[in-house]
């Protein structure tokens, strides 16, 4: 293999339209691949050159490319198989296939799978840059695109939105229109898929960005103290309340209110809250004096409201008045073209936080990171791309790095059976000697309460893939209580 070429990190933080294009170079004709290297070389294009398939297959995995120029027929790892491998993890980078006369249909089919292009053997310098310069004009193109999205969103301030699926590009585009506007949004997802994020962005667009943003999550609230938390209250309206207090509302004036989980407001709450919409006053509670207040609402929530409506705990009034525009984020699993940048963008976020300089992910994990069903969404997978970023060792993201509690049995065993380890666990097993565990079950005795209701909510937590709902029914608790205890021992 000739040449180092860039690190992901390297190449993923010059994207700018004019920096150097990267290529990448297969051949296993030693001499051929040093000509048409030497060819790109005289245009100004950055060659990597890899003379064995699997050496091209190796450093695709671990850098990123603009264009790959790759012969077809080659022994173990073959053209196909390096075409599919770039489209399947850098979808942007072109792929030009070299071929021999007999083996033209089978390039044919090359280009139905994406390739840019292909020469037929022999293959002059001149055909050669004439086809690579091609592919650079389509890459610099993408380049350019990119680079308007991303002013565009600076402009919008949607630059902490990180997406490439078609599904939040539509949400994107929703938002560029709402967002200006004074209406209240409810936004709907599961649970991680980024509700709060989708709230900021909308204040950070509104006329009010530079008034508070008030966030309350109704359902970590005891629910006697929703409506004081909402309204406030004054001094003796009830046992706790030693003085008068502002809620939420006040504290917002002039900006916006993000009621996050309203599908979990008390019933009696909600007729308030309808209320307090409509005619834009509160009373604080234990008050009967009312107090203007000009607030934009928004709302979300990952239960459905209408069943809720349907079985007596939503009211039909409020749902319909907080539905005016909606913002539906679908789950992660839906928008797969999103797990990769979102990847890379926590792996970037954790290296700041831990002060490390992990690169990149291999081809394996980028693929485990695709196929991972994502109960918990956009939050798991950061929580699993930090975890990953912490537990590394040699500055790169392998499949090794991945805590044992989410690997599949095989993918574990086939691990443990890679690093040598005769034992071959379980699922059941790996899950009890987790690294990150420092409270394994058999040291439980001699520990407080607390730190075992700790260690009890974070292992379900994980067990159920942070999926809030499941972890509550798991440990027979409402997830009202759930949410106060994760709010308590800093899960949240
Ligand atoms: N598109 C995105 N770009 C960047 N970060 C994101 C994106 N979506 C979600 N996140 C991050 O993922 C995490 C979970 O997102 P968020 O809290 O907004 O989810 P949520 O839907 O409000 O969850 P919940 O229903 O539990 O309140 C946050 O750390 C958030 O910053």
């Amino acid at each position: 293999m000739a040449k180092e070429a860039k690190t992901e990190n390297d190449a993923t933080d010059s994207s700018s339209v004019g920096s150097s294009i990267q290529v990448l170079l297969v051949d296993n004709d030693k001499d051929h691949a040093r000509a048409m290297t030497e060819s790109l070389e005289r245009i100004g294009l950055d060659c990597t050159t890899a003379t064995a398939g699997p050496d091209g297959a190796k450093l695709l995995a671990e850098n990123i490319y603009d264009i790959v120029v790759t012969d077809l027929m080659m022994n173990d790892v073959d053209g196909m198989a390096i075409l599919r491998q770039a489209k399947e993890t850098q979808p942007e980078c072109e792929v030009v296939m070299v071929t021999g006369h007999a083996s033209v249909p089978l390039a044919v089919e090359a280009m139905k799978e994406g390739a840019f292009n292909f020469l037929e053997k022999p293959i002059t310098p001149k055909r050669l840059q004439a086809i690579v310069s091609k592919a650079t004009e389509s890459i610099r193109l993408k380049r350019q695109n990119q680079q308007l999205h991303q002013r565009l969103d600076e402009r919008f301030g949607f630059e902490n939105l990180i997406y490439a699926s078609d599904s939040m590009k539509g949400v994107v585009q929703r938002l560029q229109r709402i967002a200006p506007t004074d209406a209240g949004v409810l936004i709907t997802g599961e649970t991680g898929s980024g509700k709060d994020v989708i709230a900021q962005a909308i204040h950070q667009n509104s006329p009010r960005k530079k008034k508070p943003y008030v966030a309350i999550n109704t359902a970590a609230v005891a629910e006697h103290l929703v409506e004081s938390e909402l309204f406030g209250h004054v001094k003796g309206a009830f046992t706790d309340a030693i003085s008068d207090r502002e809620g939420k509302f006040e504290y917002a004036n002039g900006g916006t209110l993000f009621l996050d989980e309203v599908g979990d407001m008390p019933m009696a709450t909600q007729i308030k809250l309808l209320r307090v919409l409509e005619e834009r006053e509160i009373t604080r509670v234990g008050d009967n004096k009312s107090i203007p207040v000009n607030v934009r609402v928004l709302a979300a929530t990952n239960k459905d409201l209408e069943k809720e409506i349907d079985e007596g705990r939503f009211r039909s009034d409020l749902y319909f008045r907080l539905k005016v525009v909606t913002v539906h984020l679908d789950p992660l699993s839906k928008r797969r073209e999103d797990i990769l940048p979102l990847a890379d963008f926590f792996r970037k976020q954790a290296n700041k936080k831990n002060g490390r300089n992990v690169k990149g992910f291999s081809q394996d994990l980028r693929r485990w990171l695709l196929d991972e069903p994502w109960k918990g969404n956009v939050r798991q997978l950061k929580n699993v791309v930090e975890s990953l970023v912490v537990m590394d060792l040699d500055d790169y993201l392998d499949m090794d790095d991945l805590s044992p509690d989410l690997l599949d049995e095989k993918t574990a065993a086939a691990l443990s059976k890679k690093s040598g380890e005769n034992a071959n666990p379980s699922t059941a097993e790996l899950l009890e000697s987790d690294p990150g565990d420092d409270l394994a079950s058999s040291s439980l005795v001699g520990k407080s309460l607390k730190e075992i209701e700790r260690w009890a909510i974070e292992h379900t937590l994980t067990l159920a893939n942070h999926n809030r709902e499941e972890t509550a029914r798991i440990l027979g608790i409402s997830e009202r209580n759930l949410y106060r205890k994760l709010n308590d021992y800093g899960l949240r």
